[in-house]
């Protein structure tokens, strides 16, 4: 159990700082399989401090390959290592134990772990059907190149398989069946991989890759626009903001840069600077009452948090994938925004806040579910709320350790108890 942080903003409510953020997890995460299965031809650059992608790079490193015995990889809460990992692993000779924290095990792979096995891998579950821990042998014999997968639940799935295609005999083509979640992630492994110099198609629901050799190349990784996010948020909560942002830019690999958009009509302007973006305190204008969150899920939580501590009660759609990251986000959203009186209810799929009964107490503690982002969705509410306490302040450690400094440099006292 890590310390609590007990956040406060006093005096006016005016925030003037720069932020610079650390690198993106996604790309990273991305960028160190593909510079893996490259041999090193592809190097990164900006590599970002997220507790995921230094567990990740660790274990890239540690593991040997063609070891006659079995070695553990522990990928604790890291989500899209351990989906990356399953992939990565499967073609490596040798026999690995894929595991991760209590949460991990009840995160399905099952989608993943079947693909891998059509296309010849040799997996086994190592407690329940469909979950982590898994057993692989390697390397994979292929004896298929194409494969149907899901793509509605994660796209961490098709990700993963995209980054070993090129380095499977023949290839692979993925054929999606129901609606792809989270576009943009899958854009992000094509784009990076392009980078490295491998090509692909994309037609309907089928994409592929085939045979090929990575090219020498750096993929240079932005900073994290998740994280950026919660600085939106602030801005749009503040009196009065003027907040830079070095670094992030006008076209960006990661889907969550559309926050740029929705937060418009939170009173957040975006505008260039010369090496990056400068967030400015604008007029709110709610135009849309309906959000759809499909391929910016990372989002969910900073926009939610924060239409309901303006008092707006908006609908948002796409917020399925919720239930199975960190912890059930949709239900710890639930619980914790009761705290300051307000519903989000769910009828065929929408999700409605109703802010009628909106109040700010002088104090109030959110719990955060083992899940950073609750962490971070919420802290921004110390400027309408005197006190807030936010539960085991170590979690935003996973994307985002620098959170605590970065808010104390912008005003806020942060305590911990
Ligand atoms: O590929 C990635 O880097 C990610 C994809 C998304 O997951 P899903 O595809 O499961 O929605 C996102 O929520 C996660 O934080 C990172
Ligand atoms: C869902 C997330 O991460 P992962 O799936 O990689 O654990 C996240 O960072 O919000």
């Amino acid at each position: 159990m890590s310390k609590n942080a007990l956040v406060s903003f006093n005096g006016n409510k005016h925030i003037h700082t720069e932020v610079v953020l650390t690198g993106s997890k996604s790309e990273c995460n991305r960028a160190l399989i593909i510079s893996a299965l490259s041999e090193g031809l592809v190097k990164v650059d900006n590599m970002s401090n997220a507790a995921d992608t230094v567990t990740l790079g660790n274990i890239l490193k540690n593991i040997s390959r063609g070891n006659p015995h079995q070695q553990t990889v522990d990928v604790g809460p890291a989500g899209t290592a351990m989906r990356f990992l399953t992939a990565y692993l499967s073609i490596l000779p040798g026999s690995f134990f894929l595991t991760g924290t209590a949460r991990m095990k009840q995160r399905p792979i099952g989608i993943l772990a079947e693909a891998l096995k059509a296309i010849g891998a040799d997996i086994s579950y190592g407690e329940q059907e469909g979950y982590p821990p898994l057993q692989l042998s390697g390397p994979l014999k292929q004896h298929a190149n194409t494969v149907q997968i899901k793509g509605d639940i994660s796209s961490q799935y098709l990700s993963a398989l995209l980054m070993i295609a090129p380095v499977l005999e023949q290839g692979l083509t993925l054929q999606i069946q129901g609606e792809l979640t989270s576009i943009p992630y899958v854009k992000m492994t094509l784009d990076m991989l392009e980078e490295a110099g491998i090509t692909h198609s994309w037609s309907g629901n089928e994409i592929s890759v085939g045979p090929q050799s990575f090219k020498e190349a750096t993929l240079s990784v932005e900073p994290d626009w998740s994280a950026a996010s919660y600085w939106y948020s602030i801005v749009a909560l503040a009196d009065n903001a003027e907040l830079s942002l070095p670094y992030l830019k006008d076209r960006s690999l990661q889907g969550d840069s559309r926050i740029r958009e929705i937060m418009q009509a939170f009173g957040v302007a975006t505008t260039k600077s010369e090496n990056g973006i400068v967030l400015k305190s604008s007029e709110k204008n709610f135009d849309d009452t309906v959000l759809d969150l499909k391929d910016c899920p990372d989002l969910a939580q900073t926009i939610i948090v924060c239409a309901a501590a303006l008092g707006k009660n908006l609908t948002f759609t796409g917020l399925e994938t919720l239930k199975i990251k960190e912890t059930d986000r949709v239900l710890a959203l639930q619980n914790e925004l009761s705290k300051i009186g307000v519903t989000l209810t769910e009828d065929n799929l929408m999700y409605t806040l109703n802010c009628e009964r909106l109040h700010f107490p002088d104090r109030v503690t959110f719990a955060t579910y083992e899940d950073h982002r609750m962490a971070m969705a919420f802290a921004p509410l110390s400027l309408m709320i005197k006190e807030v306490v936010l539960e085991e302040m170590n979690v935003v450690e996973k994307s985002y350790p620098d959170f605590w400094n970065d808010l104390e440099k912008a005003g806020f006292t942060v305590r911990e108890f």
